[in-house]
């Protein structure tokens, strides 16, 4: 039938209830246009291609499953890009939903390029490895808070949804995944650019046992950074912190 590549993270749902799951989640918002990633051997599109009312687009980058979706069903013929969804433009010219078991190789750079795209990306409903799941939706405080919380919250506001167990892939993967569902926010916080916000997110978690003051030493002017409020550590700093602090950044 078709091989399965591990080095494309290519562990396909063999389980109907948890597809039949993940579609409801998606039908629970109205959505007029999908691009689904990695459809790999059909498991979810086979349902997706029959939702009313939609137009359909799915990405995949390997050569054998796209052509083995376009034996199998038909009704993809004219949509399916073959490409990595790394490298294409937004494949609509209006807002869209976003969907897909991902592959957990590149699920930080998904969550990336759903934030350069927004807000063409009115909503998601993603499977991550769980462990990246809980972290985009992880708040404040805790231990797994971190850049792509923070980043991913700024836009969107995160439902951990449901955990999907090994044994709903085949082959198995070795961890837990969980499926999550991103949503905008409605008004993302004032920040001076979104740059800014990302350097200064990124240099404060990438030493995370540090004080701020330590961490983001050289992108703030000296002066700012006598304050109190930068003996706290990234891990404290709520969304609207970060995005409040990107005014005092050096210019
Ligand atoms: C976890 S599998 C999911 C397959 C299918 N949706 C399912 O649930 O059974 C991930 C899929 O993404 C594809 N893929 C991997 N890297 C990709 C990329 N950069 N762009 C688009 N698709 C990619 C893989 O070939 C694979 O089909």
């Amino acid at each position: 039938m078709y091989t399965l590549k591990k080095s494309l993270g290519q562990h396909f749902l063999k389980d109907e209830q948890i597809c039949r799951n993940i579609v409801t989640a998606l039908q629970e918002r109205p959505i007029t246009r999908l691009l689904e990633v990695g459809p790999g051997g059909g498991a979810l599109t086979k349902y997706l291609l029959q939702l009313p009312d939609i137009t359909f687009k799915a990405v995949e980058l390997d050569a054998e499953k796209v052509t083995y979706l376009e034996n199998t069903f038909p009704a993809i013929r004219g949509k399916l890009i073959h490409k990595s969804f790394l490298d294409i433009d937004p494949p609509f010219d209006e807002p869209f939903t976003l969907v897909g078991n991902f592959p957990y190789n590149i699920s930080t750079q998904i969550l990336f390029k759903v934030l350069d795209w927004d807000p063409m990306v009115e909503s998601v409903i993603g499977m991550f490895q769980k462990e990246v799941a809980q972290r985009v939706a992880a708040g404040p405080g805790s231990k797994i808070y971190g850049v792509t919380s923070v980043l991913i919250q700024a836009f969107y506001k995160v439902d951990y949804l449901f955990d999907v167990p090994p044994g709903a892939f085949n082959p198995p993967p070795k961890v837990m995944s969980g499926v999550i569902r991103l949503t905008p926010n409605g008004q993302p916080p004032a920040m001076r650019s979104r740059k800014d916000f990302r350097l200064l997110v990124k240099t404060a978690f990438n030493q995370r046992r540090k004080t701020l003051r330590n961490a983001v030493r050289g992108i703030f002017p000296p002066a700012v950074l006598e304050d109190d409020f930068f003996n706290k550590r990234a891990e404290q700093l709520s969304v609207d912190d970060f995005a409040a602090l990107t005014f005092k950044m050096n210019g």
